[in-house]
């Protein structure tokens, strides 16, 4: 993984880092990194994250998945990290739909959200009896993911199939799955310890799905361990904290709105994953950048507009793989696009990536480049190693509490309140909406 951060030097962009100024916070880096590898030796909750290359163990994941590669379809059902990372790593390896590169590999279908509609889609959509189940919660009483899954299992039975032998289990040491497990005698995987769910990609959480596919696993930990390695006292030295450092720099400096901008489709959800992972990590004591999430080319025709002649409060990180499969666009006599004719889409593809890059520098506005060689496991699992180790330093030079959510509380007890769950105040405070309706 390489990153480029010369788009997002004061000589350039407006907000802007100077070197000098780069310099001066690289001291904090250095104590912060010293801060990390205690915190990665003592295995301290939230600092273990950088640990799961060391402590995953692809081949645990790979024998409980073992019954359930024959699959015809997998489906996920989580929410937040506990379905994210999944969904990240399928999707950048090529797995979300059986009509990729991977044909063979049975296509992601992900529930992790309580939408009737989508939820009966899906349902139609995949052969119960040749779908693998991973259900996944840390907690395992979080009512999207468990309601989801009585859902799953009440239609797996009514079509007469056994989903306790089409179910893997992710989930803490205790609570209702792992109870559920454990009386049904199913594969269960454990959440790694320490570890917050937007945190466990490299892990159980989010590697089932792709051991299922038959994905290069050990190839993703490797990139884990690469990113690792790349983590150093300075932010010369290590793209992970070069990222983190200036995004935390530039937010600073006024740019608090951070835009991350793929250049792959592949990595959709990889920006999805990464607006969970800095907002709920970040957002603390009236701190933390906002993620936008964008895709390249697309949202040229769409948010560019805003990120280059909007406020000036506004990152853009553009990230590619510089090899792609490619396809030629045919020659043409069509007026004015000839000179399409014999290119290719990923030749037009890279060309944009470069014009969004200098169309942003041109306007003064930062920009990040983040390259890996191509979208292989090793590539993506340096990518999500490098964000999480970025996402730490950052909370570091925030200094706030990087591996908590309290926030996201209040909204579950007020929803349990609402629907009979407990007596909770927060409940209350719904019934007192302001209101002023316009109809
Ligand atoms: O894995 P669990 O316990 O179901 O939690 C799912 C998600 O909900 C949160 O705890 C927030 O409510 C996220 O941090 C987490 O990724």
């Amino acid at each position: 993984m390489r990153v480029d951060i010369g788009n997002a030097l004061a000589s350039v962009a407006s907000p802007g880092v100077s070197r000098d100024a780069l310099d001066q916070l690289d001291e904090t880096v250095a104590r912060a990194h010293e801060r990390i590898e205690r915190g990665r030796a003592d295995d301290e909750f939230g600092y273990a994250s950088l640990n799961l290359p060391e402590r995953t163990d692809a081949a645990a994941i790979e024998d409980a998945v073992e019954p359930l590669t024959d699959a015809e379809a997998i489906l996920t059902v989580g929410i937040g990290g506990s379905a994210l990372g999944a969904a990240t790593v399928s999707q950048a390896l090529g797995g979300l739909s059986a009509d990729g590169e991977n044909a063979d590999a049975a296509p992601l279908y992900v529930l992790d959200n309580v939408d009737p509609a989508r939820v009966r889609e899906i349902l139609a959509e995949v052969p119960l009896d040749r779908t693998a189940v991973n259900v996944v919660s840390r907690s395992g009483t979080t009512a999207e993911t468990l309601s989801n899954f009585l859902v799953v299992r009440e239609a797996m039975e009514a079509a007469g199939v056994d989903w306790t032998e089409r179910t893997v289990v992710t989930t803490g040491e205790e609570g209702p799955l792992r109870e559920l497990a454990d009386r049904h005698d199913m594969p269960a995987l454990d959440v790694p310890e320490g570890v917050p769910g937007r945190f466990s990609a490299l892990s159980a959480v989010g590697l089932v799905p792709a051991a299922i596919q038959g994905h290069d696993i050990e190839g993703l930990i490797e990139g884990g361990r690469a990113g690792a390695d790349s983590l150093a006292g300075s932010l010369f030295e290590s793209p992970a904290y070069a990222y983190g450092a200036v995004s935390y720099a530039l937010d600073q400096r006024g740019a608090s709105i951070t835009a991350m901008m793929p250049y792959e489709e592949r990595l959709e959800y990889f920006a999805e994953w990464f607006a969970q992972l800095w907002a709920e990590s970040l957002g603390k004591d009236g701190l933390g950048q906002t993620p936008a999430r964008a895709l390249g080319a697309t949202d040229q025709h769409s948010q560019l507009q805003l990120y280059r002649a909007g406020p000036r409060d506004k990152m853009v990180t553009l990230v590619r793989a510089r090899e792609r499969a490619d396809r030629e666009i045919p020659e043409t006599d069509i007026d004015g696009l000839a000179y399409l004719g014999g290119s290719s889409l990923g030749e037009l593809l890279d060309a944009e990536f470069e014009a969004t890059e200098a169309s942003l520098a041109a306007a003064g506005r930062p920009n990040v480049r983040i390259e890996l060689d191509r979208l292989d496991a090793e590539s993506v699992g340096e990518l999500l190693y490098g964000m999480e180790a970025a996402c730490i330093l950052a909370g570091e030079l925030y200094d706030i509490e990087t591996f908590n959510q309290p926030a996201v509380e209040w909204g579950k007890r007020a929803a349990r309140g609402l629907l009979g769950g407990g007596d909770f105040e927060e409940a209350d405070a719904v019934a007192e909406k302001t209101e002023l309706l316009v109809k």
